[in-house]
């Protein structure tokens, strides 16, 4: 065993190299924390698993300077249309394909293992930040003054050992921090195998449509998924009297198939059954180990919002972290993670389990004999973000919890890239004195109506001259006058300002 002063030293571990443990260590990166990412497998997962993501998600890699690298690798989705078993339309769930007040779309879909390529790329612009494939972690053992991460480097059956200031566990559905944090799993309900089969098309087949599709049929409820490319995927329900390993072999998996496809279509990349859960861990952290991702929360896809809410969790942790181990903040600022997205990911996962009750009918039953689901005029389905659970929202004041959007500013650039993963405040700039000058908020960008002509109409048209907000773009408070203003000031302890990504 090595000594506390000889191990290598990091500030933070991170356990585990997907997209979520990726974007946080391009965040901590950003913020010059020094960090270390232990990864089990040898290279990025050759499997495709997530789908899908949204405009939050495009706005946190945008922060991270990879959004346009990887623009490429994905394609807009036009939505995902609800149809019975007869082929009616029964819940229309379009996207706009117009931006967002994020300033990117609202629904991209990609292929995972592209994805990681680019976030593992990224992690090569931080000389401070290293990953270490191949390690398997089996140990955490936490003292006063931090973890004692041990490890073993499969390549070679070497044990390896660091020390840590803070131990992430984004290491998925079996996490073995959250083991080690002793966390229990509250149980949403909605446990279901469903077959996840993946092809790669032969030919053209135009006809199979950009929507996905959820066949809500009750005798075997589908969803048809269009991938980039020649990629596409459906996942089918498996029936209670099924064998899990025989429903995946080719034969079956093409009965099932057969009426969209046929071997003459495609090949088969994948076909595997998962059950599809949907729990969330009762406890995030435990001192100076925390959760991310998967580890935290498991969601039926039925919103393709599982790799979403991982990235939203590193988007709102990295700044904290970084704040206690850079600018001593008080590390409780830690406790504020769970508490702001636990019920935030809570609420998207209770939805998409409310969704996959419409997929199985039976909901959609009720909803006609309701009068809710018309004939021949299908439901628009709008999903609302959810607010950030209690935590550094200051006040009742309007907006706060809310994400803020991206303002285009008047040299052409926008606002994120000026803020970088920083603090801001926008200020109505007729409406901010001249006795209130910057240097009185170091570690805040001021942003007026001088820099984005929109912020002045923002502002006004939520009744507010201010908003603060944070590096994850949520704001933290608003002011409605400059009493207001001077509360919402005083309430804070300025940040250090992290700069953009090159
Ligand atoms: O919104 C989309 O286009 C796809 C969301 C999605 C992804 C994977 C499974 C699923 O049921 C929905």
């Amino acid at each position: 065993m090595q000594d506390k002063s000889t191990a290598e030293d990091f500030d933070v571990v991170i356990v585990g190299r997907g997209p979520v443990g990726a974007t946080l260590a391009n965040l901590l990166g950003l913020c010059g924390v020094r960090t270390l990412v232990l990864e089990r497998e040898a290279r990025a997962y050759h499997l495709p698993r997530a789908v899908h993501f949204d405009d939050e998600c495009m706005r946190v890699f945008q922060t991270i300077g990879l959004a346009e690298t990887i623009l490429p690798h994905v394609i807009l989705s036009p939505g995902m249309l609800f149809l019975d078993a007869a082929g009616r339309m029964l819940l229309d769930w379009s996207r706009p394909q117009t931006l967002t007040p994020m300033g990117w779309h609202l629904s991209y879909r990609f292929h995972q293992p592209d994805l990681e390529n680019v976030l593992i790329g990224g992690l090569a612009r931080w000389p401070h930040v290293s990953l270490r494939n191949r390690c398997d972690v089996f140990a955490l053992d936490q003292d006063e003054d931090g973890v004692r991460v041990r490890y073993e480097d499969l390549s070679n059956g070497r044990l390896g050992e660091v020390r840590a200031g803070y131990v992430i566990g984004c290491d998925g559905a079996r996490s073995l921090v959250r083991r080690f944090i002793g966390s229990g799993m509250d149980d949403l309900g909605f446990h279901e195998r469903w077959l996840v089969i993946d092809v790669l098309l032969k030919r053209d087949r135009d006809d199979l449509g950009d929507y996905s599709l959820q066949h809500c049929d009750p005798r075997r409820p589908a969803t048809y998924v269009r991938g980039t490319g020649t990629r596409r995927r459906w996942e089918i329900t498996v029936l209670p009297d099924e064998d899990s390993q025989e429903v995946a072999l080719p034969a079956k998996v093409w009965e099932l198939l057969s009426r969209w496809i046929t071997p003459d279509d495609a090949e088969i990349e994948r076909a595997a059954v998962y059950t599809f859960h949907s729990v969330i861990a009762q406890q995030w952290r435990n001192d100076r180990l925390l959760l991310a991702g998967d580890s935290a929360h498991q969601t039926p896809p039925f919103l393709g919002q599982g790799m979403c809410a991982g990235i939203r969790d590193a988007a709102n942790l990295a700044w904290k972290l970084a704040a206690v181990i850079r600018d001593g903040a008080p590390p409780h600022l830690l406790d504020t993670y769970q508490s702001e997205r636990q019920p935030h990911v809570r609420e998207f996962i209770e939805l998409a389990i409310r969704l996959g009750g419409v997929i199985n009918t039976k909901a959609i039953e009720a909803g006609l004999a309701a009068g809710e689901v018309r004939e021949n005029a299908p439901v628009k389905l709008e999903v609302k973000k959810p607010l950030l659970g209690p935590g550094l929202a200051l006040g009742d004041l309007p907006l706060a919890g809310h994400l803020v959007p991206q303002f285009a500013l008047r040299d052409g650039s926008r606002s994120d890239d000026r803020i970088g993963y920083g603090h801001v405040l926008l200020v109505d700039s007729s409406a901010t004195p001249p006795s209130r000058p910057a240097h009185s908020l170091p570690g805040i960008e001021i942003l007026t109506s001088n820099d984005a002509e929109a912020v002045g109409p923002w502002l006004r048209e939520h009744g507010i001259i201010a908003a603060l907000v944070r590096p994850d773009r949520y704001i933290r408070g608003t002011a409605r006058n400059e009493t207001d203003l001077d509360r919402l000031m005083a309430a804070i302890t300025p940040p250090t300002h992290v700069p953009s990504a090159a």
